[in-house]
């Protein structure tokens, strides 16, 4: 391995950017940027995402409000919340932590949420500008982090073979379209693509999201290749990504720790979208500050 893609440092580096950004902003009498987070019920890894949100927000300035709401709410309680965060002036950005309870449709919820204020990007609204590369949308969390990670390692991704493990929702998918517009040559296998080592092994950047713990092998990745694993599963006491990385770290050019990898740059692109929703309703140009 030549590079150890250190998502926590570079994590580190941008929230204290954005800090500085918020001091220099506030100092001048705009009110500080503001994130309203909801959560539906009581999963563990949930409250510990949002738990980890939260503190992100505070210690760059950030407002952030919560709202937890019990496992049982109806749908109608959840839609007239996010109506009146809508309305809300003083609220730059609104995010419902998936996975909600499964009597609450996630496709209704998220087409309530007003796709300006809608910072984790999953609005057809915002989907459709990363189709269609129209900037100023808002790009989802985990492909932002990701591709601001690659940037930074100087990882080029014109004409590259990216290979994404999983089709998810929330990463599969939109990062596909991400590395597209990054003129990336992308092959995208899930559940049902028969034997995904031929494709994991053509891959100049393999980009795992399953949640299947040391899925990736060392024979199935390509000597040379660059490895961003999404994957995070717990297994007894021990954290383990979808890779192998034991096994596989010294085959590689780049790799992905797991946990200090994509899981802090999730939380700081939460934090830039969330200053880019502030930035758009308080109508700051790039010249303002
Ligand atoms: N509304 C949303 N819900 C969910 C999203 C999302 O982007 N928006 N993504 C995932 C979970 N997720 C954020 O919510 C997330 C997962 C993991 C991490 C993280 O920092 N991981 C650490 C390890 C943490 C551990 O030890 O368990 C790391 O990789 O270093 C951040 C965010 C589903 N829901």
């Amino acid at each position: 391995m030549h590079i150890l893609l250190d998502g926590k440092s570079l994590s580190e580096s941008i929230r204290d950017q954005i800090k500085t950004y918020v001091e220099r902003i506030t100092s001048r009498g705009y009110r500080e940027p503001s994130l309203a987070v909801v959560l539906v019920g009581d999963d563990p890894a949930s409250h510990i995402y949002v738990k980890n949100k939260r503190k992100a927000c505070e210690r760059v300035g950030i407002k952030s409000l919560f709202y937890h709401l019990p496992q049982n709410t109806k749908v109608p309680e959840l839609l007239d919340l996010i109506a009146s965060l809508n309305s809300d002036e003083s609220v730059d950005g609104i995010l419902v932590q998936l996975p909600l309870p499964q009597h609450i449709p996630q496709e209704e919820v998220i087409l309530s949420i007003s796709p300006k204020k809608d910072v984790d990007g999953f609005h057809p609204e915002n989907m459709g500008k990363l189709v269609a590369r129209i900037e100023g949308g808002f790009i989802p969390c985990t492909p932002l982090g990701i591709d601001l990670l690659l940037k930074h390692y100087n990882i080029d991704l014109k004409g590259k073979n990216v290979v994404i493990v999983g089709a998810g929702f929330i990463v599969g998918r939109p990062l596909a379209l991400l590395m597209l517009w990054r003129d990336a040559t992308v092959c995208v296998c899930h559940i049902h693509t028969k034997d995904i080592t031929q494709y994991t092994k053509k891959a100049d950047i393999l980009i795992s999201a399953t949640g299947v713990p040391h899925l990736i092998k060392r024979d199935m990745v390509k000597e040379g290749a660059v490895v961003v694993d999404v994957g995070i599963s717990k297994v007894g006491e021990k954290v383990l990504g979808d890779v192998d990385f034991e096994r596989v770290k010294d085959k590689v050019y780049a790799i992905t720790p797991v946990p200090g990898g994509v899981g802090p740059m999730t939380v700081t692109a939460l934090l830039l979208n969330t200053l880019q929703a502030y930035r758009q309703n308080m109508n700051l140009k790039d010249g303002d500050l």
